[in-house]
């Protein structure tokens, strides 16, 4: 494990030695809540996001916070079905005007898992091993959301005054496209948003061994593009050459999406792509980044490109399209000989300064049914996005990075690294445009934590470490000047 700097004077080492003695406790709390699948892809389940909202509700409450659970109202799915959403935790503990205020943003949903998808270990049930705790979510996010409440609760059970007031967002649906939550992000801007000095989220990770702050995320859209043929699933032997297969359109469209190369072949995409600027083209070359590292952490011998840069960039500043899936066809083991009646291809493209999501959504829409027509199939075709996210960029000049940088070096004793994260946090830019608050993120969750991949995890280092940054950011944050 990490050593923790002296701090002697803040109260911060009593903080730091509470934690470490406490790390079996909070071990354990985090297996309680890994056990619960809250997983935010199928609505079917989605009582089982209203129970962990409920169970991080308790927990805040035992740390005397006043607790709202706020109402989302319901979701059109695209099966023309309206469900009722999961809600929000809106929270906030003792105010004391003279503090500023913090809101910690968090999500306590989860990416499908299963153990037949390859997992070593039991996806619901936190597994130690060599100092890793295996779990779905144990990274992603509620490894980290439990992180700042044991910061809280360390100040508490020591009797130490918290230096800042503590706010709370906690969702159910972030996994799904948050969907929702900007709309009451605009309904409480003037209530529950109004006294709030800084927004933080720690819901993303390092890119190397060396701790970071996030100051930019990538957008997403995400596309259904709908193939429909003849009435019902057929035999192939005795219509397959007669008919239009659906599935033979769809992976044709699928597969004029993108090139071996990574080039998005949907014409005008990149055209809203900032320039690369001299300043930001040197700023990758500081990053700490290994790229055979990364090629073991992934599990492959050869990326796109050939320099980390290279990589850096179109991780963080240039958009890429991923296909993720097809529903309606067959992929059991077995040789089913079936033409599919109807199948939906899945997949997203992520968004970079300056692309816009409605924008995408209009070129990716002209151009699938541009391709289709060429086939002259009578088949239908249907092109939906169900989420959309834009990009999200702070200003690293911003006060809250003064915290963050001084909190990392009091934990780990160094300088961290300014990154972006190529992933998607789909509120960010929201209260970015509707609080207009400081937003900043500190990551906690170590490069080869495998979010949403098989075998997920968190270092138990990363998640005592983190805490302790965690307490350490409050401090910090309070000896800010304040507004
Ligand atoms: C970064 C965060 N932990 C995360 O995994 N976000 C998801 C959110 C999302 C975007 N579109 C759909 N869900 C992600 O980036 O995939
Ligand atoms: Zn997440
Ligand atoms: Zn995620």
């Amino acid at each position: 494990m990490q050593t923790t700097a002296e701090v002697s004077g803040s109260g911060l080492d009593l903080i730091f030695k509470y934690i470490d003695e406490q790390q079996n406790e909070f071990v354990q709390e985090l297996k309680e809540w890994v056990a619960i699948p809250s997983d935010s892809s199928d609505p079917q389940a989605w009582d089982k996001i209203v129970r962990m909202l409920n169970v991080t509700a308790d927990k805040i409450k035992t740390l005397g916070g006043n607790v709202e659970l706020a109402d989302l109202g319901s979701q059109k799915m695209s099966n023309g079905q309206s469900v009722h959403l999961p809600p929000v935790i809106l929270a906030e503990l003792k105010k004391d005007p003279k503090k500023p205020t913090l809101c910690i943003y968090g999500h306590v949903d989860v990416q499908p898992a299963k153990k037949e998808d390859g997992w070593t270990t039991d996806p619901y049930t936190l597994t130690e091993i060599n100092g890793n705790l295996y779990g779905r979510g144990a990274s992603d996010n509620k490894g980290p959301v439990l992180a700042w409440l044991h910061a809280v609760e360390a100040y508490q059970s020591l009797k130490q005054e918290l230096p800042v007031n503590i706010k709370f967002i906690i969702e159910g649906m972030e996994e799904a496209g948050s969907n929702g939550l900007d709309t009451l992000t605009e309904q409480r801007n003037m209530t529950f948003f109004s006294d709030v000095d800084y927004i933080v989220i720690s819901d993303n990770i390092w890119i190397s061994k060396k701790p970071a702050l996030t100051y930019g995320t990538r957008g997403n859209c995400y596309f259904f593009v709908e193939v429909e043929g003849q009435k019902q699933d057929m035999h192939s032997g005795v219509f397959g050459g007669s008919i239009h297969e659906a599935m033979t359109d769809l992976i044709a469209l699928l597969d004029s999406l993108v090139e071996s190369s990574g080039h998005i072949l949907i014409p005008a995409i990149n055209e809203a792509v900032a320039p690369l600027t001299e300043e930001e083209k040197k700023r990758y070359q500081g990053i700490q980044f290994d790229l055979e590292v990364h090629k073991k952490d992934c599990g492959v011998t050869k990326f796109l490109f050939d320099t980390k840069e290279e990589i850096l960039q179109h991780r963080w500043r240039y958009p890429s399209l991923s296909i993720h899936g097809i529903e309606g066809a067959f992929f059991e083991t077995g040789t089913k000989t079936v033409i599919p009646r109807k199948v939906i291809g899945k997949f997203s493209i992520r968004l970079v300064p300056n692309m816009d999501p409605s924008e995408v959504e209009k070129q990716v829409t002209e151009y699938l049914h541009k391709v289709f027509a060429e086939r002259n199939s009578p088949n239908q075709l249907k092109v939906t996005m169900p989420i959309s996210a834009k990009p999200w960029l702070a200003d690293v000049s911003d006060p809250q990075f003064v915290a963050g940088r001084r909190a990392v070096q009091t934990v780990f004793g160094v300088d961290p690294d300014l990154i972006c994260e190529g992933s998607t946090i789909p509120i960010a830019r929201n209260f970015q445009d509707v609080t207009g608050k400081s937003i900043m993120m500190l990551p906690i969750g170590g490069a080869d934590d495998g979010e949403h991949s098989q075998n997920e995890k968190m270092s138990r280092s990363s998640y005592i470490q983190g805490t302790k940054l965690f307490a350490a950011f409050f401090y910090e944050l309070s000896q800010l000047p304040h507004k």
